[in-house]
Parts: C-alpha cells; structure tokens; sequence
C-alpha cells in the first residue's frame, strides 16, 4: 500500500513528490513532514505529521524490543542438523501435525525407500502418487501443539557445505524450532513423541543410517536413512545355533542394563563378524537389528573419506541403544609400512575390486583392493580405531559390530598362512580382542552342504511351488526339516518322491562341494533359475564347473600379471609370461 498525503495538499508542486525509492510510511512522513514545512499554509499539519511519525517509530521500535524480548525471556528454540536422527525424527513429526498445510514450497522425489516425511498433496483417488513431497518450511509457519504455539523454520547454511554423491557440493539444512513457553519440559517431550512416531512408523522396518559421504557441516554424518522391510532371522542360513546363540547373547544384554550399572562395567557389547564376503556377516547384522527393534549405524573403514576425526565424530553422534556397525576394519590394519610387503611372493590384491587369493579348495575372495592393484588402506589409523571401540564404552547400551572380509580364511597355502598371521591376524588378535573391545567373535564359513539344501528349501518354499510338494514322511535321514513350516507339512504318496523339493535340494546339495562357495554367490545361482527348481538343481554340477574354469583362468591371468611385475621389477625380459587358452 502506497500513501501520499501531499498529492491533495501541495498541488501543482512537483518537488513536493515523494521519491520513488522512499518505500515505508514512516520514512514517508518524515520527508513529507520535512518538505510540509517549507510551506507556510501548512505548517501546522506538517508539524502533527512530523510528531505522529515520531509517535508511530517509536512505536515500532518499542514493539520490536518487547518482541524480542518476549521471545528470548517466554520461548525456547532448539536447532536439528540434517544428518543427525533427531532431524529426522522431527521431518517425520512435522507433516502429521498438519503444518506443512501452509506450505506452498515443496521438494518433489520419485518415490524411494529413502525417508518417509513426504506429505499427500493430493485428494484426487486416481492420481497414483509415484513422487513423494517434502515441504520445504523454507518460510516460518507457526502451529499449535498441546495447546501451546509452535513456529517451524528451514533454513540453509550457506558456510557449512557438504558433497552429494555426485561430487557437488551443496549447503546443509537445519530446522529451526520455536517454542512459546516458560515449560522447559516441553522440548524433551516433543522430541521424545517425535522419536516414539518415528520408531513406530518404522516398526515394520529396518532403518539403516548410513555414512556414506563426506561432509563438512556440523551433524552432518549419518548423511542417508534406508527404511528397509524387517529381515526374518531365519532367512539367514547359518549352521544351526549360531543365530540363536547370537541374538539371545543381545537380549540379555539389552535386558540386564543394572547389572552392568551395579558392577560399574560399562553396558556396551562387542561383535566381531569375520570370514569370506558374501557368507552372511551384515545380513545377520541387519536381521539382528529389525529383530531387537534397534537403528543401524553403519560405516564403512574402506570409505576414501572416513579418517579418524570422522569415526569420532559418526561414533558420538549415535543415540542411546542403537547398533554400531563398522565394516572392514582390516582396512585400518594396513599401514603404510606394509605397502612393501603385501606382495611377498605374489599375493597381490587385484581385480575387480577384490582380491584373490589362491586357496588350497579354488579361490578365496578378499576386499583389499580397489580394483586398481593398490590395496585399500583406510585413513583411519589402528589407534584411531580403537580409541572409538574404546570410546563406545562410555556411551550407555550400544552394541557394537564389526566385520572382517578376508581375516581368517581356511588357507591351506602354508605360506600364505604365515604371511597373513604376520601381518594381520597377530595384530588384529592383539589389538582388537581384548576383552572389553570384543566380547565375542563368530566365524563365518563358506557354505556347507547344509546350508546349500537349506538355501535351495529357502528359494523354493513348497507353498509357492505345489507341485514339487513334499511327499516323504519327515523325519527321514535324507529329510530333516530346517523350519518349523517344513515340520507341518503333511505327508503325501512316496510314489512322487522324485518331484519333491525335499529331494531336489538333496541333489543341489550333493552337487555342491563343501566350503568352495559363499552362501551369496549359491543364491545367484538360484536366482537364475527362480522359477525353475527342477532345473536348478540338475544344473547345479555343471555350474561348479564352470565357476571353477572360470577361477581357474583367473588365477592364471594373475600368475602372469604377477610373473610380469616381478620381471619388470627385476629387469628381466620374459616372453612367455601370457598364458594360452585363458579367455581373456
Ligand atoms: N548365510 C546366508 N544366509 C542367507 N543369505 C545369505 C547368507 N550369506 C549371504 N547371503 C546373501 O548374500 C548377499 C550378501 O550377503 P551379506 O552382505 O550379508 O554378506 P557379507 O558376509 O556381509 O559380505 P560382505 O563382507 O562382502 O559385505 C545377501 O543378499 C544375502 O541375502
């Protein structure tokens, strides 16, 4: 709104026009006023003009004062940083109060599993919904809330900055939150119902926070939330009572926080998960965790950018009862000093991202490379590692996780045994499985033949496949149930026998040899024949067969790889270095 007083009063008088720039009624009635003056007709009304003016800033500014005031003596506001669960937990709480109703900013997504605080903007039933809405809260909005008034605010910090996976950098956002009372109470219990509508949204699912970037602003760790679906316990195949064993060893912990608080241990718990990739280590973490109702903090020590300050940091942001996760810690165990050795006699780390070590039954895969030949060496240093699995001590009910890829393998090359218990496990059995660090460890193996007939029931449940129902009493010696959904099935004629899924996970079995396979690369066989597991089960020898040419070749073309490099380091010319037939 635009007000000229002088337009009536001083006509014919164009100096006496108000500048254009001059936006704000006080401004304007003090220049008027000013200007008013030089006419003697009407100084007198110039004068009330100019004290109303006068009247009116002060106003103002007194208005402003009590405001402030008022905020800073009768309103408490608390800051989440995007990257810290609490910010989610609040994104989460926002659009089930209704605020983002005055919203007219939004963050549009094709729908993903990411973060569920995206709002239903839409009345109209056929409109499907595939994209998800994040109010923005870019500008204030002010909310009730038991009865109290509430203003919600967005903003970006434009100094603290981090990467996207893209390798931009983009500012980090904080929400901002005002309460009007003199209850300090009411901050904590917002925040806890946030928190107690997040879990509970989330009950049918995992949450899985992952630091998987590198950051620069404050909070800024935990920098991706998976929600994923809730994974039985018993779709990991373990041999029989590991599982059990482990989550009744986390319950009790879980359950006996007094014990520890009365005996002055600190209630923390350590795992160490350890054997060949693809055996199962973070799917029993993952199933672990939807079963114990616990969030999952993950990271990775293979990470380029994760370095001690970071751990520290990842660490000490992790709320009470959670669970820790820290993949490939045998990464920190790669100094510098062991660049010279890690090559000893050929047992270089190279290829696909993963290294292979020739082993006594075919390969074993470890992750010590990143595909370029050098090794993965973590930034975090030995120290630095265990000063968190220390420092996770004095944080209340954590149970801490750790895995190791290629630590303990079942080597029967006796001098890559010694190599490796040099180098590594000597040190890592030092270092890490003090008591108090560690408290207990689980070996994962390459599949046993159990675990293979146990995969193949799992793939191909008899209630998806009728007509490979099973036939045979249970209970036989070839026949022992794994779950108790096999224990009810009933019998049926014995003349169908050879159509059982009973049996033909008997012939995938049989055809599988022991220890040679991760229990992964057994489930992408089997996911190549899903539909099919008659098939699958005929098919299965001459897969071995194939997988084992395959490793063959490939432990050939690294023979040569190797023979070059210790040629080339020698200075010796060698023609016959390439071997013939390899496929390359
Ligand atoms: N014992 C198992 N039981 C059921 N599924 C398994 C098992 N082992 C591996 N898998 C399947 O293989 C895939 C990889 O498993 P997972 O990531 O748990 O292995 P890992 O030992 O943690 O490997 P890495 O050390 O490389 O992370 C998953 O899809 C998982 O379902």
């Amino acid at each position: 709104m635009f007000f000229d007083p002088f337009d009536r009063g001083v006509q014919g008088r164009d100096d006496t026009k108000a500048s254009p720039w001059i936006t704000s009624f006080l401004g304007l009635s003090s220049v008027f006023a000013a200007v008013g003056l030089l006419s003697q007709a009407h100084l007198g009304s110039s004068i009330k003009l100019l004290i109303l003016g006068s009247i009116i800033e002060t106003g103002r500014r007194l208005f402003q004062w009590l405001i402030v005031r008022f905020r800073f003596q009768y309103s408490m506001t608390a800051q989440f940083d995007e990257g810290d669960p609490a910010y989610e937990w609040i994104v989460l709480f926002l659009p089930k109060e209704g605020v983002w109703r005055r919203s007219r900013e939004f963050v549009v997504t094709a729908t993903n599993s990411r973060r569920k605080s995206s709002v239903r903007t839409w009345f109209d039933p056929t409109v499907k919904g595939n994209a998800e809405y994040v109010p923005t809260y870019q500008r204030p909005q002010l909310f009730r809330w038991r009865g109290h008034w509430l203003e919600i605010k967005r903003s970006k910090e434009a100094g603290a900055a981090e990467f996207t996976p893209m390798g931009t950098l983009r500012p980090t956002t904080s929400i901002y939150l005002t309460i009007y009372t003199l209850d300090m109470n009411l901050l904590s219990e917002l925040v806890e119902e946030a928190r107690g509508r997040y879990i509970e949204l989330n009950r049918p699912n995992v949450i899985i926070h992952l630091a998987d970037s590198p950051h620069y602003g404050p909070g800024m760790i935990w920098t991706n939330t998976k929600h994923k679906v809730r994974r039985p316990l018993s779709s990991v195949i373990l041999p029989e009572g590991v599982v059990d064993a482990l989550v009744h060893d986390a319950q009790e912990f879980l359950t006996t926080e007094n014990w520890y608080v009365e005996a002055g241990i600190p209630h923390r718990r350590g795992y160490l998960l350890y054997g060949p990739p693809g055996t199962g280590k973070t799917s029993t973490i993952h199933a672990l965790a939807g079963a114990l109702n616990l969030e999952n903090f993950s990271l990775s020590l293979a990470s380029s950018f994760v370095d001690d300050s970071f751990l520290q940091r990842a660490a000490s942001s992790i709320p009470k009862h959670a669970l820790f996760l820290i993949e490939d810690i045998d990464c920190a165990f790669v100094s510098r000093d062991d660049e010279d050795d890690l090559d000893p006699r050929g047992f270089s780390f190279s290829g696909g991202g993963r290294a292979n070590f020739p082993a006594g039954r075919g390969f074993v895969k470890g992750n010590m490379s990143r595909g370029n030949g050098e090794p993965v060496r973590s930034l975090v240093t030995l120290s630095g590692l265990l000063n968190v699995i220390d420092g996770v001590g004095s944080e209340e009910g954590k149970l801490f996780f750790a895995t190791v890829n290629h630590l303990f393998l079942t080597f029967t090359d006796d001098a890559l045994i010694q190599f490796l218990q040099t180098n590594y496990i000597d040190r890592l059995d030092a270092a890490l499985l003090r008591p108090g660090r560690i408290d207990r460890k689980v070996q994962y193996e390459l599949s046993t033949v159990q675990q293979a007939r146990a995969l193949f029931i799992r793939f191909f449940p008899e209630t998806r496949f009728p007509e490979f129902a099973s036939s045979l009493p249970l209970g036989s010696q070839n026949d022992q149930p794994s779950t108790k959904a096999e224990m009810t099935v009933e019998p049926k004629p014995a003349c169908e026998k050879n159509k059982t899924i009973l049996v033909l996970a008997d012939a995938f079995a049989e055809a599988i040899p022991q220890g040679e396979f991760s229990t992964a690369e057994l489930q992408g066989y089997l996911q190549s024949h899903k539909t099919t597991p008659a098939e699958a089960a005929a098919g299965a020898g001459a897969w071995v067969e194939e997988i084992r040419a395959e490793r063959h070749a490939s432990e050939e073309r690294e023979e040569a790889r190797r023979r070059k490099a210790r040629a080339r380091r020698e200075g010796i010319e060698t023609k016959d270095a390439e071997p013939t037939g390899t496929g390359l």
